[in-house]
C-alpha cells in the first residue's frame, strides 16, 4: 500500500516538516519487506538475489573464455533492452530528462528544487524522465506526478538497489547503463541537471559531448544551482578552455541558473525551434510531392 496516497486515492501533499519522517517510514518499510533486485523482467528477493549485476558480468569479467562463449549471447539480451525501451518510450509526449543526486534528502533545498522543476515541466506539458531512484530523481518525479504530468523512471539494476521511487508512473528497469543512457537522450528535448555526484556528472558530460560533436542538435543543457555548479563552470573556463581542451564557444552549450522559470524558458524555446523546423521540413516535403505530381501530370 502506497502510504503517500490519501483516503480518496489521491496523492496527499505532505507538509515539509513531515515529509522527511514519511520518507524514513517508507525506507524502513522497504527494509522490512526485504532486499529485492529488478533485472529486466526478473525480480529477485533475499537469497535468490544473484551475487553480481548484468552490467558487472558484462564489464567486469576477466575471462577470455567468457568473452568467447557468453558475450555474444549477451548481445541478444542487450538488444532486447533496446527494443523494450524504444517500444515503450516512443509513445511519450515531448519530454525532459532531469538528473541529480540520488542522496539528496527529502525536504532539502535540492529536493525542493527538483520537485519544483518537475512540477513546472509537467505544467508546461512535458513528460519528466529521471533515473527512477531516490533523492532528486524522486523529487522531480513527485513534482511531475502531482502536477498531473507523465512521470517516467528509467531504473538501473544496481548491487545496492533501492527500487523505483513511488512517484514513477511509467517505469522501465534496465540492466545496462549504456542502453538506459540512450533513452535519456533520445526521448528528451533537454537535460536539466541538479547538484549531484559521479552519476550526475556522467550524464551531464555525456550530453555535452553529444551536443559538442553534433550527435544531437538544439538540445539545451541547464545546470540548476549556481552555488554548486559555479566552481566547475569556472574551472571549465579558466583551465579547460584556457588549455585549449574545449573551445570558448563550447561553454555556451551550458546555461546555469537558480530560477525554475528561466530553466523552463530555455526548454520551451528549444522545443518551439524544433516544432518550427519540423513544420518547415514537413511543408518542404509536401511541396516536393506536389511538384513531382504536377510534373507527372504534365507528361
Ligand atoms: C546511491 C543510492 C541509490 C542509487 N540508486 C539509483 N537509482 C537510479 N539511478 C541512479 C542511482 N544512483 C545513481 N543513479 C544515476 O546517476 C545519477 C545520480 O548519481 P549521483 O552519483 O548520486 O549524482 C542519477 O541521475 C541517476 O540516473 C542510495 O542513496
Amino acid at each position: 500500500m502506497n502510504d503517500a496516497l490519501g483516503g480518496a486515492g489521491e496523492p496527499a501533499r505532505e507538509a515539509p516538516a513531515t515529509e522527511a519522517a514519511a520518507h524514513a517510514r517508507r525506507e524502513r518499510a522497504a527494509v522490512r519487506r526485504g532486499r529485492e533486485r529488478h533485472s529486466g523482467a526478473v525480480l529477485t528477493r533475499r537469497d535468490a538475489i544473484p551475487p553480481s549485476t548484468a552490467d558487472q558480468r558484462l564489464l567486469d569479467s576477466r575471462s577470455r573464455e567468457d568473452w568467447k562463449t557468453k558475450d555474444s549471447w549477451r548481445a541478444l539480451r542487450i538488444l532486447s533492452e533496446f527494443v523494450e525501451g524504444f517500444d515503450t518510450m516512443a509513445d511519450l509526449p515531448a519530454a525532459v530528462s532531469v538528473f541529480g543526486s540520488a542522496r539528496s534528502k527529502p525536504g532539502s533545498d535540492e529536493w525542493r528544487l527538483g520537485e519544483r522543476i518537475g512540477e513546472a515541466l509537467a505544467r508546461a506539458g512535458f513528460a519528466v524522465i529521471t533515473g527512477g531512484g531516490p533523492g532528486v530523481m524522486a523529487a522531480a518525479n513527485k513534482g511531475a506526478a502531482e502536477a498531473g504530468g507523465l512521470s517516467v523512471g528509467l531504473g538501473i539494476e544496481l548491487p545496492f538497489e533501492q527500487g523505483m521511487n513511488e512517484w514513477v508512473d511509467l517505469g522501465i528497469d534496465f540492466r545496462y547503463f549504456f542502453a538506459r543512457k540512450t533513452m535519456f537522450v533520445k526521448y528528451a528535448q533537454a537535460f536539466i541537471v541538479l547538484p549531484g555526484g559521479f552519476g550526475t556528472m556522467d550524464e551531464l558530460f555525456e550530453a555535452l559531448t553529444l551536443v559538442q560533436t553534433r550527435k544531437v542538435t538544439r538540445f539545451p543543457v541547464v545546470l540548476m544551482g549556481t552555488a554548486y555548479w559555479g566552481g566547475l563552470v569556472d574551472w571549465l573556463r579558466t583551465t579547460m578552455a584556457t588549455a585549449g581542451k574545449i573551445a570558448e564557444a563550447d561553454l555556451e552549450l551550458l546555461t546555469v541558473t537558480d530560477d525554475v522559470d528561466e530553466a523552463l524558458q530555455h526548454v520551451v524555446a528549444a522545443d518551439s525551434a524544433i516544432t518550427a523546423q519540423e513544420q518547415a521540413e514537413r511543408a518542404a516535403a509536401a511541396r516536393l510531392v506536389r511538384d513531382q505530381q504536377e510534373a507527372a501530370d504534365r507528361l
